[in-house]
């Protein structure tokens, strides 16, 4: 077997050699051949690639948090070569939701003897941009944009923008043209779902399943903050959705037009302001390893 790790240095602040040091001793214990991209911030999607074509390795090990495993699932489309996640990330929302096991060299060793690979979907945003976990427009897309400009970091940073942005939700009006249905909707936020719950363990939506080659769009018409609030910011669990009135449509196509251009955030990341944005599911485009615990497959 040969693998590639595809690790972010810098990915949830953790140092990744200890779990690099320990998985290169299980890969020379077994025979195995290796190489190891580390991303700079600069071109990573240029070398991933070429790398890709000259080592073409049998299976991708992606070490860091939902932006790794984006940067590695877009690398990897339009090849067969299954990828595995290695959570070390600050939120690896995405590993949760694959039933990842938690331990870094577990999840590894999981990659290494897994013969379950399944077919994870990828959303393609206006042709050029990517999501496999969440997306959105409204309140939280303003806090990921007010946290990433932020150079603190960690849960109290979040709460700061997170209460920022639930003091100045603005309803607006939205035109989404799906497979079959048109609406019209009004809503605080609207979710792009491939899976179910954010990183922080907010759930979005309850029909999301990342393999199944549609997406679901969530129309939040109002937050309740008191009940937010009171919740407190980490024990939130399904009885959330109770409280909020939602609109959730199931798709592999949409799209979605606003009255001005407003901000769009793809896993984690701010895209920018955009008056009209189109999803489009491309169906089973990464092939995952995974486990039976995972529930998705
Ligand atoms: N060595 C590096 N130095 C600086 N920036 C980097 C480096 N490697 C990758 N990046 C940049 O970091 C971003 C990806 O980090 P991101 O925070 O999304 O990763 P992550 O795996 O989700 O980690 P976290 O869970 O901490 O958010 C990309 O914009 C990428 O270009």
């Amino acid at each position: 077997m040969t693998l590639l790790f595809v690790v972010n240095p810098i990915s949830g602040g953790v140092d990744k050699e200890p779990f690099l040091k320990e998985a290169k001793a299980i890969c020379t214990n077994y025979g195995i051949d290796f190489q190891i991209f580390k991303t700079s911030g600069s071109e990573d999607d240029v070398k991933l690639k070429a790398i890709l074509k000259d080592y073409n390795p049998d299976r991708v090990v992606s070490v860091g948090g939902d932006g790794t495993t984006l940067f590695t699932s877009i690398g990897l489309l339009n090849t067969d070569i299954p990828m595995g996640i290695v959570p070390l990330g600050s939120a690896n929302g995405m590993a949760v939701e694959l039933e990842v096991a938690q331990k870094p060299i577990e999840a590894f060793k999981d990659i290494l003897m897994s013969n379950i690979i399944g077919d994870l979907d990828v959303l393609c945003v206006n042709d050029t941009h990517y999501c496999i976990h969440i997306g959105d427009v409204g309140i939280n897309a303003a806090i990921v944009n007010g946290y990433e400009k932020d150079e603190n970091r960690g849960m109290a940073t979040y709460a700061k923008y997170f209460i920022e942005a639930l003091s100045n939700v603005e309803p607006f009006k939205m035109k989404i043209e799906c497979n079959t249905s048109m609406h019209e909707l009004q809503g605080v936020m609207l979710g792009i779902c491939n899976a179910r719950k954010y990183g922080t363990g907010v759930p979005l939506n309850l029909d999301g399943n990342p393999m199944d080659g549609v997406f679901e769009l969530v129309i939040l018409e109002k937050i309740n903050a008191n009940i937010l609030i009171s919740a407190g910011l980490s024990s939130f669990d399904e009885t959330f959705l109770d409280s909020q009135n939602q609109t959730v449509l199931s798709t592999s196509e949409a799209k979605i037009s606003f009255n001005e251009p407003r901000l769009l955030q793809l896993d984690g990341e701010v895209i920018g302001e955009f008056e009209s944005i189109h999803v489009k599911v491309l169906k089973g485009a990464v092939k995952l390893i995974s486990t039976k615990r995972n529930g998705y497959l």
